[in-house]
């Protein structure tokens, strides 16, 4: 998008229409009021720290390692970083009364809505797992688009952004969402920033310009489809085991920095595979989702999708840290994720 160009999401004067929504993050050059060099925050943001909230957020020991941040300047930026950045104890009010206005995202489903009071939550991460043809990249298309509405249909009115690993991104699945929802269509793919990652590496460097893009405009939404496939192909075997789960880590800490930072809703993909070790006892679903414990630890909410009758799809909640586990019925529509036949018909 051009600099002359009216961002949608941004207020005539630059300010946010909605302050209640999403808390604009402070960017790093502010650090240069409370006398830090221009040039250091240059070399932070060079080094992709583009907010003051991503230098506090960060370990000295590794902002020692930007180029030309000595350890005692290190200290100084971590200090006046933490004084603009409320990062001490807090009431239980005022963290209640700042998760009441935590936007969800509208899945497009009114049962899978319900089930997750109200859709997708904003500065958390949700997975979801399950076989293929399940929905999961669906479920992406569609929150892509829903997540530009406004707040009042089920919107969170930012950008979304796209990181697809294994190219089954559709444009043409979000064009017939935005016509389902009365949105002009190129404006709505104009709004979706797409990148392809190639491998683990390039995937975890794509957030880094990820962050510098969410600094400039507001985004409500980033989807990784799917978060783990290129572990699976670059990592192999036992002996890489360890390296992978290192790297994982790393990038799942990074997307939940982004999350907390920017206040997005972290959407990710992951497939399942079978499990070995007493998964074939009767009744007991024998597929677990790739990643393990890192994975498990890293979701917010896990939701696992399985196959129902033709178009329907089921969506159960496996893990979240305050909703009950359920299970809700949807399908997947020429328009995007919505409700199964049989359910319009009642
Ligand atoms: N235009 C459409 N109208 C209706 N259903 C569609 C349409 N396009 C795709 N589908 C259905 O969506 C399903 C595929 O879903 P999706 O691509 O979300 O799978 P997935 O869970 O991401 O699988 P994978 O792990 O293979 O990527 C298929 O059953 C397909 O029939």
């Amino acid at each position: 998008m051009s600099t002359e160009e009216q961002d949608p999401f941004v207020g005539e004067n630059g300010e946010e229409e909605d302050d209640t929504l999403i808390m604009a993050p402070l960017l790093v050059e502010k650090l240069q009021e409370c006398g830090i060099a221009s040039t250091d925050t240059k070399k932070l943001r060079e080094a992709g720290y583009h907010t003051v909230e991503s230098v506090a957020f960060t370990p000295k020991k590794q902002l020692c390692t930007v180029k030309g941040i000595s350890e005692a300047k290190a200290e100084k930026i971590l200090q006046e970083a933490c004084k603009m950045v409320p990062m001490g104890f807090t009431t239980a009010t005022e963290i209640h009364s700042r998760r009441s206005e935590l936007v969800h995202i509208t899945t497009g489903s009114t049962g899978l809505d319900t089930i997750l009071s109200g859709g997708i939550e904003t500065g958390a991460i949700t997975e979801l797992y399950g076989e293929f043809r399940t929905g999961k990249s669906q479920i992406c298309h569609t929150l892509a688009v829903t997540c530009q509405l406004p707040v009042s249909m089920g919107g969170g009115e930012g950008k979304c952004l796209y990181i697809d690993t294994e190219g089954t991104f559709r444009p043409v699945r979000m064009l017939a969402v935005a016509e389902r929802y009365g949105l002009n269509g190129e404006e709505v793919l104009d709004n979706i920033a797409y990148a392809r990652a190639y491998n683990a590496d390039h995937q975890l460097q794509l957030l880094v310009h990820a962050s510098a893009m969410m600094a400039e405009s507001r985004f409500s939404l980033l989807i990784v489809d799917s978060a783990t496939s290129l572990y699976r192909t670059d990592f192999s075997g036992r002996g890489e085991l360890s390296a992978r789960q290192t790297h994982l880590a790393k990038f799942l800490r990074t997307l939940m920095r982004l999350a907390d930072e920017f206040g997005v809703a972290v959407v990710v993909t992951n497939q399942v595979v079978a499990q070995v070790d007493g998964g074939q006892f009767a009744g007991v679903d024998a597929k677990k989702p790739i990643g393990g414990n890192i994975m498990a630890h890293a979701s917010t909410t896990r939701l696992y999708l399985r196959k129902g009758r033709g178009s329907s799809r089921v969506c159960k909640i496996v893990d979240s840290p305050c909703l009950p586990e359920a299970e809700a019925i949807f399908a997947i529509n020429p328009n995007g994720i919505g409700e199964p036949e049989e359910l319009k018909m009642e």
